[in-house]
């Protein structure tokens, strides 16, 4: 499991600069989900994590109290000057807030070239809520979400409340996925994988990927554990920094899924509330 998917790492790493992988996303202040998750996961996978922050969350592991939004020029601003300087190898998207924050972030990566038409590989996960149902996203955004971005991501992953909000498809068993990806898909990604985690009746966590001709499913098993807070971000960030490592989709998607199974398996009780998944089991024990 430890072994990393694309590029491989040299026996010696010392100076040698990992890939670079950016996340648009929000601040966690119990630092359990969105960008914090993010650069965890980066880092774990041997990637070099930048951020453009795009709202800060006031969020324990009772909930989202509240959040404000980063102005949308800031938002791009900070994609255009890291990835100006420094490159970047793929991006993702987590918390996107508002309707101007979405239409800066799609103009900013058509500008860098992050996206379908551009060089880096683009994973879009489609946040709408917290885990806990408090809104990330405002009502009215749902639409540039999916005229802007959709159609220039490598990659959307979302999960069974998103699917609905998006498209309108309801699914409560897990012969609908299909049809799930079927309709997402229509929006314009390359591929689109439907996470399973909500079908909560379903003895297995089994995600559906589709890239327009094939499907691929992606078995797991289902853990018995509340503590699921930042899992969805934490699959998309492993499944960026593998595609930043230059591994090809489906088997970017695979580790991903892996990643996040034992990211369940090890998640924590923290607060009163929901904890969060965890990437503590990908860090060296060995005494420094
Ligand atoms: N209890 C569980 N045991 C094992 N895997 C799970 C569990 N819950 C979710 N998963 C897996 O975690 C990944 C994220 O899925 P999920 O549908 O929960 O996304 P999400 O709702 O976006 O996540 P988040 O909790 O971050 O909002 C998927 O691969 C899903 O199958
Ligand atoms: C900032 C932020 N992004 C994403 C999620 C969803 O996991 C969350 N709870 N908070």
């Amino acid at each position: 499991m430890n072994a990393l998917p694309g590029r491989a790492l040299s026996s010696d790493e010392a100076w040698e600069t990992p890939p670079r992988a950016l996340t648009i996303a929000g601040s966690d202040s119990a630092g359990g989900a969105g960008m914090h998750a993010d650069i965890r996961a980066f880092l774990t996978c041997g990637v070099h994590g930048m951020t453009a922050v795009t709202a800060v969350t006031v969020q324990n592991s009772l909930g989202v109290k509240d959040f404000v939004e980063i102005p949308a020029e800031t938002v791009a601003a900070q994609i255009e000057a890291v990835v100006g300087d420094i490159g970047v190898d793929a991006a993702k998207t987590g918390m996107l807030a508002s309707a101007a924050i979405i239409d800066a972030v799609a103009k900013a990566c058509h500008k860098v070239g992050i996206g379908q038409e551009g060089t880096a590989p683009f994973v879009v996960d489609p946040v709408a809520a917290s885990m806990h149902g408090d809104p990330l996203l405002h009502a009215d955004a749902l639409n540039a979400l999916r005229d802007l971005l959709f159609p220039m991501a490598t990659l959307v992953t979302p999960n069974l409340d998103e699917v609905r909000l998006l498209t309108g498809v309801e699914v409560s068993t897990r012969a609908q996925l299909a049809d799930a990806a079927r309709a997402v898909h229509a929006l314009g990604p390359q591929w689109t994988l439907i996470k399973s985690g909500h079908l909560t009746q379903d003895p297995e966590c089994v995600d559906l990927l589709f890239d327009g001709t094939e499907f691929y499913e992606l078995p797991g098993a289902r853990y018995d554990t509340p503590h699921t807070h930042g899992g969805g971000d934490t699959m998309a960030s492993a499944i960026t920094a593998a595609l930043a490592r230059g591994a090809p989709v489906l088997e970017a998607v695979r580790f991903g899924k892996r990643f996040v199974q034992r990211a369940v398996a090890h998640s924590y009780p923290l607060g009163a509330g929901v904890g969060p998944v965890s990437t503590f089991w990908r860090i060296s024990t060995t005494p420094v």
